[in-house]
């Protein structure tokens, strides 16, 4: 998260408006698996939030619902403006219009401590002078809980977070993974309606990243509030989140499930963070007669404006023009750039239409791939996918 405006970030959990919420335990699936989502939820409850923020040489503008339990995920590049909606929403960086509304309830007239929310910090802001038990015990001690009370409560986060032998732990002397565990249960044992993430994993190594990721996927599915999730990391997003949102330049342009936003991706950048050669053209039967290229032939019977689209994988590279193939699309291509991709090479393709086209190492070889070499590329029509624009 980009701190630009200096305001300063809440220094404690904020406490709820009414003790009638609850948190923890639900017999809710876990998020991206079978619960549909509820892009409009009831106006009384989850977020309703129109959140209209100008500076000087940005404007975010967007609207965001959610319906309690559902897990919603900003994603956007560098400078969408995921930090800038997600202070909005925390209170943080005023509104300059629109609104917000949280079950119902107007939070643009509720001052930021005092609202439901919980904020888990990519870098935690854990009170450096405080146990960890001690950190997650301060929330409901704000909400009124007696001492002993507070303390049973963040005993059971600390148990349910398996962090039951860093009780006494100061949180210089914890991971980062238990530091981000802390925080979290900080966040929830506050009983937030609404709990908002900010890159929760992006300060841990891929080790421990990726076991705080399965845990806090558990812990959302138990979540029944809503959750709303900013990351620029597309894995998260997708394993954490039941819905998508995804910002580009403070807009919305698109949103979805990730199976949806996966496979009908509507800008090159969410081609390129699922990994897909996107076109855009206008469709005649079978073929799309893209806006600035040659034709592709798909095998969906498409009129009018359409995206089509095909995997890296999906591509045949030969040195030669190819004769037998048959494949409804050639084209003749140069190699801008190789790099490693997992085990396969991925070659940047430019000339008649500029492609990303995946091989194995030994086909590279074989083809002597290098910069600057032409190269002849197919793809066969039931490979693409083509759909509305
Ligand atoms: N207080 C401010 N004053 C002026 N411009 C700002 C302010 N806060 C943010 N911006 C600008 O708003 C744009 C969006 O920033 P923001 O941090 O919200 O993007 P982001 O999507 O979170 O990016 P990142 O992934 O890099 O954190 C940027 O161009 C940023 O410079």
């Amino acid at each position: 998260m980009t701190n630009t405006d200096g305001a300063k970030p809440p220094q404690g959990p904020p406490a709820p408006d009414n003790e009638s919420s609850t948190g923890g335990a639900g017999g809710k699936t876990h998020p991206a698996e079978g619960r549909m989502p509820t892009p409009h939820p009831h106006p009384t409850t989850g977020l309703h939030a129109h959140l209209i923020v100008t500076h000087p040489t940005f404007h975010l503008d967007i609207t965001l619902t959610a319906a309690p339990g559902e897990v919603v995920a900003l994603l956007g590049p560098n400078g969408a403006g995921k930090t800038t909606a997600l202070r909005g929403l925390a209170g943080l960086t005023p509104l300059t219009a629109g609104h917000l509304r949280l079950d119902g309830t107007d939070l643009d007239r509720t001052p930021p401590e005092s609202r439901p929310v919980g904020v888990v910090f990519q870098d935690y802001l854990l009170f450096p002078h405080l146990t960890a038990l001690d950190n997650i015990a301060f929330g409901p001690r704000c909400q009124g809980a007696t001492k002993a009370e507070a303390r049973r409560q963040a005993t059971e986060w600390l148990a349910r977070m398996g962090l039951s032998d860093h009780a006494t732990a100061k949180p210089r002397s914890l991971s980062g993974g238990q530091a981000q565990r802390v925080a979290l249960a900080r966040a929830l044992a506050t009983r937030p309606r609404l709990l908002l993430l900010d890159e929760p994993l992006a300060a841990l190594d891929a080790r421990t990243r990726l076991e705080v990721r399965s845990q806090l996927r558990r812990h959302l599915a138990d979540f029944e509030a809503v959750a709303v999730l900013v990351t620029h990391d597309p894995l998260d997003a997708m394993v954490l989140a039941d819905r998508l949102v995804v910002i580009e330049q403070g807009q919305v342009v698109q949103e979805g499930t990730p199976s949806d936003i996966a496979r009908h991706p509507r800008t090159d950048y969410i081609a390129q963070l699922v990994g897909l050669n996107l076109y855009k053209g206008r469709s005649e039967g079978h073929t799309v007669h893209l806006e600035a290229g040659p034709d592709i032939t798909t095998t969906e019977d498409l009129t009018g404006e359409a995206f089509v689209a095909f995997p890296p994988s999906a591509v045949t590279l030969y040195r030669d023009r190819p004769t037998g193939s048959s494949a409804r699309n050639l084209w003749r291509c140069e190699v801008a750039g190789l790099e490693t991709h997992g085990d396969q090479i991925r070659a940047d393709l430019t000339g008649e239409l500029p492609l990303a086209a995946d091989l194995t190492t030994v086909a590279a070889a074989e083809l002597d791939l290098h910069p600057g070499a032409e190269i002849w590329a197919t793809v066969k029509a039931t490979q693409t996918h083509a759909y509305p624009a």
